[in-house]
Order: structure tokens, then C-alpha cells, then sequence
């Protein structure tokens, strides 16, 4: 599910999810496996029955004692809700922060960053620390007022039992069995109310567990824009019906589409993104593509290109769906893409970028990722290796195709990697191929045999094409200029330069690397 939120979310929710995991574990395991709070609730039901058979008399004092521990559990149970949810947010961020450095040691070195990781970790420790010190106040109060409540019923039960002793309504030895389970009853409610403020921040974590695992609530703003989609086609006067929340996904459910016809389409069709906007959950604000409008022609290759900060890499995230366009819609042979799941979209779209991410496992392994075991076998992982120019390096390693990449891939050279990652794109065989940057970190000679398994890959299938060097993206079959998120510029090389318009003028600027 990760790879649908947003960039900056994925941390956090690693963090939060560790320290949610932690708190579920922490109270299964003092509630459950060491029965603290069961053994609390049948000691609270036992204790009640002994005392109601020795003395229906003294029972409006224990009425008053449990009916106050209640009202005292309920305002606990509201008041902590926010406490609770600010300590585990606090406990993610730490994770968080660790990890962030950790993975990024390197920059953090070369920059001498180390001072200012480490006041960053300090401030969070400290915000810890105070959060944990308000949840620890709380839960003091909380026990102080119990024993408070408890205490006083039980000065109001010596008072009321001692006048019906002397009044010889009630025997000595009732009265001091009474007060023996009273006190066992107090300790039982103790446990109670403990596991009661315990459970509370469980069902926090839960809700945020589930808020992460679930897809329902990723997909919900896109459900609905599909099921009005689907009303609108349906009926003439369905604007502005309003569907539950249910509804909406399960007719979301039931319009989505099988892998095959997805595939079949993909195959065939031209994808267009149609009248597009979109800005980032983060920027809500900012309208990063403004009515974009882009057909990428079936088997053929498009190029994008624009100056930085144009829109081109969030055009990508939107063709790889990990994010939905906010107004407008994305289609494959006139089908919105909305139709097909995201996990049989993600079969169609092979991705290759500047920096490809490999897993800390074996050559092989890398190459077949995503792919059942069963369904590759050794030579055809050797195939696609050699398509991508990636054989005769990979034979050079100590284990050859079982030699291990390292974390992320760190044991292999830049355009070791790249050739990897084609191989992958190849043996995957999706329809369509996105490039984005992918040669601009290569010297001459990697660019030039990474360049040739590009060509190999990109024959046949529907390619789109991100460069900032405009040499490499000249031979494409059409060329679209992004600017301001829009697309002001369509042709082939020859007719943009020819016009004379912001592309000859980028042409301009790069013309060594033309000559
Ligand atoms: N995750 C994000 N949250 C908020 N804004 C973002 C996010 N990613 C990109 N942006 C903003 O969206 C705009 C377009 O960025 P995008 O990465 O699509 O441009 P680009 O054309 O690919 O640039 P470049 O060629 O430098 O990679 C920029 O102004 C950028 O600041």
C-alpha cells in the first residue's frame, strides 16, 4: 500500500507503524498472556455476588462506589484520547528521523549534517519526553482519583455499617467480611480501570494500523469520482446524489475491470491523458498540471520534455498511479484507468529511472523481481540479460548471477544497475514503458550500451520518454514540451525546431551536445 501515499508520508507511517505494533504487542501480552485484565473483570463480578448475598443493606455504598469509578473511567477515557495519539505520533517521528539519517549517512557526512541530526533527534527525544511525562500525569491522576473514590466510599461504608451494627441490625462478622471484599474489590477495579486506559491507546494504534492497511480508505476520493463518473453515464439527473461511503466502494469494486482486458487495451490503445489537474496532498494549493492534455501513441515513442520544476516527473507519478489526478482523467484506448485495480495497472507500466532500486538480494533475483518462481526459469533471466547488455558484467561477478547486489544495490556501478532494471522491464514485458532520466548519471560508455538494450526495450511498446538532454530524445516519434503544466509544444525535432518556438530555444542552449 505504501507506494500510494505520498512521498513524505511513507516515513511516518513506517514509524508509526512500528510504534503501534510495539504498543499492540505490549498490551496483548500484559492483558492477554498474563490475564491482567480478565482476571480484573471476573475478580470485579465475583467479589459483587459474595457482597450482595452478605448484606443487601450496605448495597446503595457500593452503588455509589462502582457508579463513581465509572464516571471516573469514562471522563479518562475521553480526556486521553489526544494524549495518547500525540505520544505515538512523537514515538513514530523519532523512527522516523533515525532511519531518515541512517539510510542517508552519506549526505549526512559530506555535509557535516551529524550536529544538526543530532539536535533534530534531541528535540524529538525532549517532545518524548514531555508527552510521556503528560501521559504518565494522566494516568497518575487517574489512579489518585480511584483510590480517592474508593477510600471514601469505604469511610462511608464503616460509617453506615458501623450504625447498623450498634443499631444490631447487622453481626460484626458480616461487616468485617464486608469490608475484606470491599477491598479485594478495590484492587479488581484498580486492574480494570488500568486496562481500560491501557486498551484506549490500543484502539488508537488499531485505528491508525488500519487506516494503513486498509485500501478502502486510500481509494475513497478516487471510488467516488468513479461511481459519480458511472451515475452520470447511467442517468441524466443523478447529479448531486449523495452514495454512503459503502456504496461508493462497491460499485467501485464491481466497475473495475479484469488484468487481461487492462492488458489487451494497454497493447492496443493509445493512452491520453485528458484535460488533467493535479496538485500534491501536501501542496494543495499549488497547481503543479494545469489542463494537461497528452495522447502517448500506441507503440510509439513520446518524448516530454520542459524546463525543471515543469511537471514532467508528476506526470510519471500519475501514469505509474501513485497518485490520481485531482480534475480531468488518464485513459488506455478511450477505457478511464480508474477502471482497472492499481496492483493490475502496475503489471502494464514498466518504469525504468535515473536511479533504479535494487533489492539486497542476488543478481538473478533482482532481475525476476515480481515475477513468480515458477514462471521463470534461469535461461529466460539470462535472455533478458543479455537484451540488456547486462550478461557479460554479470558472468565477470565472483557468483555470477547468484552474487549478492547489496543494500539498495550498492555493490554494483550506476549503469550496472540501469542494465539490471532494463533486464527486469524486459523479462516483465508490459505494454507500457516509462523512461524517465534514465541515462542522464551514465558516462559515454554505459550511456551508449545502456542506450542500445533502451532502443531494444522500447520496440513495439507505447514509451514515454523524460530527458533533459534533448540529444537522447530526438529521434522520438513525437516530442511535447511541458511548461507551467501544460503542454505548449507538439512535433517531431525537425517541425519544433523548425517553429522556432521554447523548444528550438532549449535546442539552443544544449547545442554542443548536438554537435
Ligand atoms: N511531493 C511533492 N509535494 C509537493 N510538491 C511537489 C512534490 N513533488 C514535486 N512538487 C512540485 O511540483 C512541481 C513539478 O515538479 P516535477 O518534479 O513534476 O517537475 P519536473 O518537470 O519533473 O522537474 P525536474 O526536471 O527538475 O525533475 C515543482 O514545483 C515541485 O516543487
Amino acid at each position: 500500500q505504501m507506494v500510494f501515499f505520498d512521498r513524505h508520508k511513507v516515513g511516518e507511517l513506517t514509524g508509526l507503524l512500528t510504534s503501534d505494533l510495539g504498543s499492540l504487542k505490549g498490551v496483548v501480552s500484559d492483558n492477554i498472556s498474563r490475564d491482567r485484565g480478565l482476571r480484573a473483570f471476573s475478580e470485579i463480578t465475583g467479589t459483587l455476588c459474595i457482597l450482595f448475598t452478605l448484606s443487601t443493606e450496605l448495597a446503595p455504598v457500593l452503588g455509589l462506589l462502582i457508579v463513581s469509578v465509572s464516571v471516573i473511567v469514562a471522563i479518562f477515557k475521553r480526556s486521553t484520547v489526544p494524549t495518547f495519539k500525540s505520544y505515538g505520533i512523537v514515538q513514530a517521528h523519532i523512527s522516523d528521523c533515525v532511519s531518515e539519517t541512517f539510510s542517508a549517512i552519506r549526505t549526512v557526512r559530506s555535509f557535516g549534517g551529524e550536529k544538526r541530526q543530532i539536535s533534530m533527534f534531541d528535540n524529538l527525544a525532549l517532545s518524548f519526553q514531555n508527552s510521556g511525562t503528560k501521559l504518565g500525569v494522566l494516568k497518575a491522576a487517574n489512579e489518585s482519583l480511584t483510590r480517592v473514590v474508593v477510600y471514601v466510599s469505604l469511610m462511608a461504608l464503616y460509617i453506615l455499617g458501623g450504625s447498623k451494627v450498634s443499631a444490631g441490625k447487622l453481626s460484626i462478622g458480616t461487616m468485617a467480611s464486608f469490608i475484606g471484599y470491599t477491598f479485594t474489590l478495590t484492587f479488581a477495579v484498580q486492574g480494570a480501570v488500568n486496562t481500560l486506559g491501557d486498551l484506549r491507546g490500543t484502539f488508537a494504534s488499531i485505528e491508525r494500523i488500519n487506516s494503513v492497511l486498509s485500501a478502502k480508505d486510500i481509494d475513497d476520493s478516487l471510488a467516488y469520482g468513479l461511481a459519480k463518473e458511472l451515475d452520470n453515464k447511467e442517468t441524466e439527473d443523478s447529479n448531486g446524489r449523495v452514495h454512503e461511503k459503502g456504496t461508493v466502494n462497491t460499485r467501485y469494486m464491481s466497475a473495475l475491470k479484469s488484468s487481461s482486458s487492462c492488458s489487451d487495451l494497454a497493447w492496443s490503445g493509445d493512452i491520453h491523458l485528458e484535460d488533467v489537474h493535479f496538485s500534491y496532498p501536501l501542496r494543495s494549493d499549488v497547481d503543479v498540471l494545469n489542463g494537461l492534455d497528452l495522447v502517448i501513441e500506441c507503440g510509439k515513442v513520446t518524448a516530454l520534455v520542459g524546463s525543471s520544476g515543469a511537471g514532467k516527473s508528476t506526470v510519471v507519478q500519475l501514469l505509474a498511479r501513485y497518485y490520481e489526478p485531482t480534475q480531468g482523467r488518464i485513459t488506455v484506448a478511450g477505457e478511464d484507468i480508474r477502471v482497472f485495480d492499481k496492483r493490475e495497472w502496475s503489471q502494464i507500466v514498466s518504469l525504468v529511472n535515473q536511479d533504479p532500486v535494487l533489492f539486497s538480494a542476488s543478481v538473478g533475483e533482482n532481475i525476476a523481481y515480481g515475477l513468480p518462481d515458477d514462471v521463470v526459469s534461469k535461461d529466460e533471466i539470462i535472455k533478458a540479460a543479455k537484451a540488456a547488455n547486462a550478461h557479460e558484467f554479470i558472468i565477470s561477478l565472483p557468483q555470477g548471477y547468484d552474487t549478492l547486489v547489496g543494500e539498495r544495490g550498492s555493490l554494483l556501478s550506476g549503469g550496472q544497475r540501469q542494465r539490471i532494471a532494463i533486464a527486469r522491464a524486459l523479462l516483465k514485458n508490459a505494454p507500457f514503458l516509462i523512461l524517465d532520466e534514465a541515462t542522464s548519471a551514465l558516462d559515454t560508455t554505459s550511456e551508449r550500451l545502456v542506450q542500445e538494450a533502451l532502443d531494444l526495450l522500447m520496440k513495439g511498446r507505447t514509451s514515454l520518454v523524460i530527458a533533459h538532454r534533448l540529444s537522447t530524445v530526438q529521434n522520438a516519434h513525437r516530442i511535447a514540451v511541458c511548461s507551467d503544466g501544460k503542454i505548449m509544444e507538439l512535433g517531431t525535432h525537425a517541425e519544433l525546431v523548425a517553429k522556432g518556438g521554447s523548444y528550438a530555444a532549449l535546442v539552443g542552449t544544449q547545442r554542443l551536445a548536438f554537435e
